[in-house]
């Protein structure tokens, strides 16, 4: 038991129940259950409970009883959770309850001070503030965006001339690639040499053992084989980080972990800060937090977690079900609580949502089923749970509007009513949650004919609305011109309209494009037999260069024509200042300079005729990052191709990086200009 704070109501045994407060703030009373945890000895605590089970409520009553019976105040309470959302919501019920018992205790002295409720990782983020440097961390060290990290990355892999074999991806899976393998390294607290020692030890094993290798261990040993292979990636994006003096959100779990894991005192003083801790979402925490929590609270500190292991969604990055099974032995001998009271859903739908996770409890996942509070809103609509398997995105759409609209005229019992004339007051709040969000314009069109208003929640809902995606889609043609997937969007689209037979006549001119640049680079010692990416996604080059008109329909010919004009004349526009950015950096010297990646000029088209990707002149205005890579992309040798039938033959990435990467420089280019130098 911790020491308690200071009041002598603590000493003598908590002055006030959970059911007194509740009272005296005019709450909901606590159930049974609910009561037990509000006032469960100041010890650790595990929380076992499924989805609107009332976690989060029980955690904000157990903070207000803890402080109104003098065992901590408001500033000595730590609470962690995920998302800044889920940190709101605690913070805000936490706040309001103590702001109401000030009021009625009127006890402002003892109650003075905020809670601390954060995410996991702006408090990974403080821990490596305040005490990074006792490892050697500098306090000051730029995190970086995923976009930020994407760009180092990718253009490591594009200039990375190592050995590839069995890497058989594009360049940016491998970009994607070797982000995970990174991030998850950071998770799992496991350096690169570790990681090959590691791998090293478990072949040596395998080989060591007498019989042939089952086919899933061959899979395994394959897929090491091809992690290998991205380490040195992974080294040299660690290299790159330093040299920026930069870290991205791994590495900042990372180091708050190894700090707390490492250095004693840091401990020491997080414990004194805080006498009580609260941990939201446990089973979720990957194995870098558990160690970070464990390192810092985990001596019989009174640290209440609540999780529910049916919702675990972090698997992939080390969080595991088993996380919510260790947590009496990492964090001191926790007893362990349930809730089983829903506050949220119908009998109806718990009885589908228990069905469901039978399995999972069946195979180990320890928690309760959930029965529905008596105070669950009456059933509208029938009593069934319908499921529905339809062909298409649009007859889903339909049969969720109808649906709608059948509990609307239900709920208010007037059967014949169009939905406009149920009266506001009768009309049921009703939810769509969806998969994807390129579902929810045909649904809100849906909702909308039949006369339901409709509100679209959700930072995504502009960017998925045809017209935005539209101009985002312009733009990434625009910047990278190997991004086919958006050209043929843009022109299969509503404005266009080019037909099949046009766009296979487009994709046949993109190869000949292709072919003939391969002709007119410098010969292999041996023919090369892989494709490459440019060649399946130089669709904007023969856009801009279609070749003979007979080759196309002439409505077809003629709208391509105008479409590669208005994309010339936007591309012009790519080198002008963004407004965004905050000071003007002397771009490197040297005289204009053009991205050598104008497509040769091919039989059936003018002379001369060349695209002119990007140009970038000395004065623009760019952050010195970027003037930095374009000076060392100038400067680096230039890839060789490769040949078939070599006996250590660079993969196919390899080689498309070769060719596709000067399109591609001015997307790493162009995306620095919207951030402010470090
Ligand atoms: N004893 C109670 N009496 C009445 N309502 C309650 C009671 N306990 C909780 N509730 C209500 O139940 C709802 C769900 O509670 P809460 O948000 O705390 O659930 P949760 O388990 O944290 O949900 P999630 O699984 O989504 O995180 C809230 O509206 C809350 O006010």
């Amino acid at each position: 038991m911790i020491e308690l704070f200071s009041t002598a109501h603590a000493e003598a045994g908590p002055r006030y129940t959970p059911h007194e407060l509740a009272s005296m703030l005019r709450l909901h009373p606590p159930t049974p259950e609910q009561a037990a945890i509000i006032s469960a000895p100041v010890e650790p605590l595990l929380v076992v409970a499924g989805a609107g089970s009332g976690k989060t409520e029980t955690m904000a009553a157990r903070v207000l009883w803890l402080v109104a019976n003098g065992y901590a105040s408001p500033e000595q309470v730590l609470g962690l959770t995920f998302t800044r959302k889920a940190a709101g919501e605690l913070a805000h019920r936490v706040r309001t309850r103590l702001g109401q018992l000030v009021r009625r205790l009127g006890r402002e002295e003892l109650l003075a001070g905020e809670p601390t409720v954060a995410t996991y990782h702006s408090y990974a983020a403080r821990i490596v503030v305040e005490h990074g440097l006792r490892a050697g961390y500098e306090p000051s060290a730029r995190l970086l965006t995923e976009a930020s990290r994407w760009q180092i990355v990718d253009l490591l892999v594009r200039n990375y001339t190592g050995d590839m074999t069995d890497v058989h991806f594009a360049p940016s899976t491998v970009t994607d690639a070797v982000l995970a393998l990174a991030g998850d390294m950071a998770e799992h607290l496991v350096t690169t040499d570790e990681l090959a020692a590691w791998t090293g030890r478990f072949f040596a094993d395998v080989q060591s053992r007498p019989g042939k290798v089952a086919a899933a261990v061959r899979d395994a040993l394959a897929r090491q084989q091809v992690r290998l292979k991205l380490l040195p990636l992974v080294r040299a994006y660690e290299v790159r980080k330093n040299d920026y003096e930069a870290m991205d959100f791994g590495d900042q779990m990372a180091r708050a972990a190894r700090v707390a894991r490492d250095h004693p005192e840091v401990g020491a003083i997080e414990r004194e800060r805080f006498k009580v801790v609260l941990l939201d979402e446990y089973q979720d925490t990957s194995h870098a937090q558990v160690v970070l929590l464990r390192s810092l609270f985990g001596q019989g500190h009174p640290v209440a977690a609540v999780g529910d292991p049916c919702q675990s969604i972090y698997g992939w990055r080390g969080a595991s079900a088993g996380t919510l099974d260790r947590f009496p032995a990492e964090f001191g001998g926790a007893a362990e609580r349930t809730l089983t009271t829903s506050w949220r859903n119908r009998p109806e739908v718990l009885g589908v949502a228990n069905a469901l996770s039978t399995p999972l409890r069946a195979a180990g996942a320890r928690v309760a089923e959930l029965t529905a509070a008596a105070r669950v809103d009456a059933r509208i609509g029938g009593a069934a749970v319908h499921c529905a398997l339809l062909e298409t995105y649009a007859d889903e759409a339909a049969w969720i509007a109808d649906s709608m609209v059948k509990a609307w005229l239900v709920a208010a019992d007037l059967p014949d009513a169009l939905p406009e004339q149920v009266p506001i007051e009768q009309r049921p709040t009703s939810a769509v949650l969806v998969r994807l969000r390129s579902q929810i314009p045909a649904i809100e069109a849906a909702l909308r004919e039949r006369g339901v208003p409709v509100e679209v929640v959700g930072l995504g809902g502009l960017l998925d609305t045809p017209e935005v995606r539209d101009v985002v889609c312009t733009l990434r043609v625009l910047a990278d011109p190997t991004d086919g997937a958006s050209l043929l969007r843009l022109l299969t689209g509503a404005r266009w309209r080019i037909g099949p037979r046009d766009l296979v006549a487009l994709y046949r001119r993109s190869r000949a494009i292709a072919a003939a640049r391969r002709g007119l680079a410098p010969v292999p010692e041996e023919p090369e037999i892989v494709p490459d990416r440019l060649d399946e996604s130089s669709l904007v080059e023969a856009l801009a260069d279609p070749g003979p008109a007979p080759s196309y329909s002439a409505e077809g010919y003629a709208r391509l024509r105008a479409y590669g004009r208005e994309l010339a004349l936007l591309r012009h526009r790519l080198d002008q200042p963004c407004p965004t950015s905050s000071r003007t950096w002397s771009a490197p010297p040297a005289s204009t300079s053009r991205w050598p990646c104008a497509p040769a000029p091919t039989p059936g088209s003018p002379a001369g005729t060349s695209t002119r990707w990007v140009t970038w002149r000395p004065g623009s205005r760019a952050t010195p990052t970027a003037a930095r890579w374009a000076a060392s992309w100038r400067s680096s040798p230039r890839p060789k191709t490769r040949s078939a039938g070599s006996p250590r033959a660079k993969s196919t990435w390899s080689r498309a990086r070769c060719r596709s990467s000067p399109p591609t420089r001015p997307r790493a280019w162009s995306g620095m200009w919207s951030r402010s130098p470090a």
